[in-house]
Formats: structure tokens, C-alpha cells, sequence
């Protein structure tokens, strides 16, 4: 089963993702990932994150890039042999910040979608998504502000992205509130996880 964490920077899915690793109900050959992963199509995503001049197309196709390896080398790998894969973001990371950015930098008419097909005949769907629901200012101020994605503005467009994705497809996501405390959002994830295993 392929399980996706998903929100705003600053929700607190890397808190919950640590606290899974740590959990004996979790199966103990679960596969704990993320994108951008570590390898060097991550790398080259990380430069792109650091440049604020970075091409909005350009970025779209190196997140994608580091999406494929990952899917070819950890993500379908794990799910052939039955194991529970973990990942802190995932695709609909793509459709909901790739989505805002083109919309600001291209004529797409419907960048959300376009980045969508352009995943949608090799990607690997997940089969429940985690969304941590949170506004834009506390994201943003939780997320300490380090990077160009991470202002409000930008981030309000991101998550009305969210929320077409939770819309169009309500059975794969189950949304939690991530106002409240982390532990009482790291038990609503957790029973999410283990109520569909
Ligand atoms: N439920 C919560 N309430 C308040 N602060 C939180 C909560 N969960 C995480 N944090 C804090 O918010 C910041 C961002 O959390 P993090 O897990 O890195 O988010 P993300 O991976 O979604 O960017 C960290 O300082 C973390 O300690
Ligand atoms: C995976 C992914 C991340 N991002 C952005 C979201 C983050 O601002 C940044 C880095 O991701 P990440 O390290 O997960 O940030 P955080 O822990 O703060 O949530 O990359 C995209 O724009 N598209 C993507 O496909």
C-alpha cells in the first residue's frame, strides 16, 4: 500500500513521518521516503528550489524527473514485494505547487490539469493520501519562511490547488486538521494509516 503525507510546507508532515518511523504498529519493513528524495534528480531539484530566477517549466520537468527515478528505484520495488511505503510528498505535490507556479509564469490554460496528464500514464497513484490541512499564514510562519515557495501568498494559491485535488478525488484523502496539538494530529494520521492497512 502506498501511503502520501500532502499539505503546505510547515503542516508538520516530516514531524509525522518521524513519529511513524518510530512507531511499533507500523510494520517494521515499511519503506520511509519523500520527495525530493536524496539522489542526485533530488540535487538538482534542490538547486532549483534555491534559485529564485529558476524557469517554472524547467522545474516542473526536474521535480518530475526525480519523481520517475523514484517510482522506478524505491516506490515500485517496495509495493512488487507487499510492503507499506511511506512517502513525505508525493504527485500531488507537483499538481498543487507546480500548478500555481505555471499559472503565474505561463498561458496554460489549466496548469493543474497539464501537470496531471502529463503524470497521469506512468505515474503510480497512491492509494490514500494524507492532507494536513492548515492556513497559509501559520504554514508559512511554521515553515520559517527559508525558501521561495514559502510565503503566504504563493501558498494560498497552493492549497486552493489542494483542495480541488481532496475534491476530485475524496476517497483517497482523509484531511486532518493540523491546527491542532502534534500529537493529537499524529493519532488522527495514524489511525488513518492502520484503519486502511
Ligand atoms: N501540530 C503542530 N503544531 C504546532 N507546530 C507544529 C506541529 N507539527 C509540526 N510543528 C512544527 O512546525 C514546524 C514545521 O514542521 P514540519 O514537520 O517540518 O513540517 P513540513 O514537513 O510539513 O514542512 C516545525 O518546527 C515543527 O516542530
Ligand atoms: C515534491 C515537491 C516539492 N515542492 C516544494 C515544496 C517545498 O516548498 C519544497 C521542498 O519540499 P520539502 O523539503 O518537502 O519542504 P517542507 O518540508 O518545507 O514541506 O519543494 C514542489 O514545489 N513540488 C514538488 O513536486
Amino acid at each position: 500500500m502506498l501511503v502520501t503525507l500532502e499539505g503546505l510546507d510547515g503542516t508538520g508532515k516530516t514531524t509525522v513521518w518521524d513519529r511513524l518511523r518510530a512507531d511499533d504498529a507500523v510494520p517494521a519493513d515499511t519503506v520511509f521516503t519523500r520527495e525530493p528524495t536524496e539522489s542526485w534528480y533530488g540535487e538538482a531539484v534542490q538547486r532549483s528550489i534555491d534559485d529564485p530566477d529558476a524557469d517554472s517549466l524547467a522545474e516542473l520537468f526536474l521535480y518530475t524527473a526525480d519523481h520517475a527515478a523514484h517510482l522506478a528505484d524505491t516506490v515500485r520495488p517496495a509495493l512488487r514485494e507487499g510492503r507499506l511505503v511511506v512517502s513525505d510528498r508525493y504527485s500531488d505535490s507537483r499538481y498543487a505547487y507546480q500548478g500555481a507556479t505555471l499559472a503565474d509564469a505561463t498561458d496554460l490554460p489549466d496548469p493543474l490539469a497539464y501537470v496531471r496528464e502529463v503524470h497521469a500514464p506512468w505515474t503510480r497513484p497512491p492509494d490514500l493520501t494524507v492532507y494536513l490541512d492548515l492556513d497559509p499564514e501559520t504554514a508559512a510562519r511554521r515553515s520559517g519562511a527559508t525558501n521561495k515557495f514559502e510565503t503566504a501568498d504563493y501558498l494560498a494559491d497552493v492549497q486552493t490547488n489542494y483542495e480541488r485535488l481532496v475534491e476530485d478525488d475524496p476517497e483517497r484523502f482523509v484531511r486532518v486538521d493540523a491546527t491542532q496539538s502534534p500529537e493529537t494530529v499524529y493519532a488522527a494520521v495514524r489511525e488513518a494509516i492502520l484503519e486502511r492497512r
